[in-house]
């Protein structure tokens, strides 16, 4: 967290009791999702478990969900998501890579905001499963002295099992809080001009780079249930609305861009196409042979996208006579991404500071 060195000060009035009053500051708590503590069997299971178990991610009723995922899902899975986990970890810091960008984001923001409001603003983040937990950061903000408090959920779009649950864990940890800080959430930004020109200049970058063009850009969107979208959830519209714009950003037609969903779980329809299937059925009905991928739902990259598609989605393109796949990686730290999501923070802080 930044400086948090002014002193405390006891008012005039107080008893020698009386709690020292901090300088008030505002915290900006950038959240993610969250990712196991290691790739062995019992943190992958905890992490598993507490993610599954959330019903804005899977919503089934309790009796009826619990027994198969406790009883089944998390016998295999946990050693199935260990070794996909082992093949990406970053074993210098030993974490996830998931964690160690979050950081790296969290250590840009934080230098940009404080060369712009000093020791005014604490920026710290949390995960909404695992560690460190929205609980621990919202109190240890409190504790410094955080009277506002503006909450961002690192999802460019608004999906219930994202943002949603993020906002659902920050509310909960103000219910601890004697003096509840004033509380602030970030709205997506999936159409933030910001955004994707950052998007657009990381994939001309990739192309830039590439021997021949690809013929197609697939944009991977993680997956939810199709149902989910019956029942209200705008997600899927601001997945192809992002898509949208970062072609015509680019100045192309629909003929260079698609928009599939990834990391279908669990039996029921999934938004559509799926990436695997799609790209498969590119290589062998349309004999495409060059695709690039990017996964503008993802802030950082992670399991699903340095696993999912640069291992599996490659190999199912691969295996249909693909022969050339370029996966470009996410925002990460970029510097347009970061100042992106600096403009989208200082946007929300109206009001709050000068
Ligand atoms: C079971 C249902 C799931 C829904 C619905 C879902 C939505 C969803 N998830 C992300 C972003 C991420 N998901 C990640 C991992 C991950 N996701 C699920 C399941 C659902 N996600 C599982 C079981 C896992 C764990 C990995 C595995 O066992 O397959 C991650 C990566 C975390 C990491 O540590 O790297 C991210 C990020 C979005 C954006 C989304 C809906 C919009
Ligand atoms: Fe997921
Ligand atoms: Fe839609």
């Amino acid at each position: 967290m930044s400086d948090t060195s002014q002193p405390a000060t006891r008012p005039a009035h107080a008893p020698k009791d009386h709690p020292a009053i901090k300088p008030a500051k505002i915290g900006i708590l950038l959240a993610n999702l969250g990712t196991p503590d290691s790739t062995n069997y019992w943190p992958m299971r905890r992490y598993l478990s507490e993610f599954l178990s959330d019903k804005r991610v899977v919503d089934y009723p309790a009796w009826r969900w619990q027994p198969i995922l406790q009883l089944i899902i998390l016998t295999t899975r946990p050693s199935k998501s260990g070794a996909a986990y082992r093949s990406i970890w970053n074993n210098d810091a030993d974490e996830s890579p998931l964690l160690t960008i979050t950081k790296q984001q969290t250590a840009a923001i934080k230098a940009k905001m404080t060369e712009a409001y000093g020791d005014k603003v604490l920026v710290d983040f949390c995960m909404r499963y695992g560690n460190p937990s929205t609980k621990s950061k919202v109190a240890e903000m409190v504790a410094a002295g955080c009277t506002k408090i503006l909450f961002f959920p690192l999802y460019p779009h608004y999906a219930g099992p994202t943002s949603a649950t993020a906002n659902d864990q920050f509310f909960r940890a103000l219910i601890d809080q004697k003096q509840q800080p004033i509380a602030r959430v970030v709205e997506p930004y999936f159409e933030d001009p910001a955004y994707i020109d950052a998007l657009a200049q990381s994939i001309e970058r990739a192309y830039a780079g590439a021997d021949q063009k690809p013929e197609k850009l697939i944009c991977s969107y993680h997956g939810v249930p199709e149902r989910y979208l019956r029942e209200g959830d705008p997600y899927h519209c601001q997945c192809q609305k992002t898509t949208r714009l970062l072609k015509e950003r680019l100045g192309w037609d629909d003929s260079q861009i698609v928009t599939a969903f990834q990391s279908k779980f669990g039996p029921e329809e999934w938004l559509k196409p799926y990436t695997v299937e799609e790209v498969a059925r590119l290589a062998r009905e349309d004999g495409i042979k060059n695709i690039a991928v990017c996964a503008p739902a993802f802030s950082a990259d992670c399991i699903e996208t340095l696993e999912e598609i640069n291992e599996e989605i490659k190999e199912s393109f691969e295996e249909a006579g693909g022969t050339d796949f370029t996966y470009i990686p996410c925002l990460n730290d970029d510097p347009a991404h970061i100042d992106a999501l600096s403009a989208v923070i200082t946007r929300n802080l109206q009001g709050w500071v000068a």
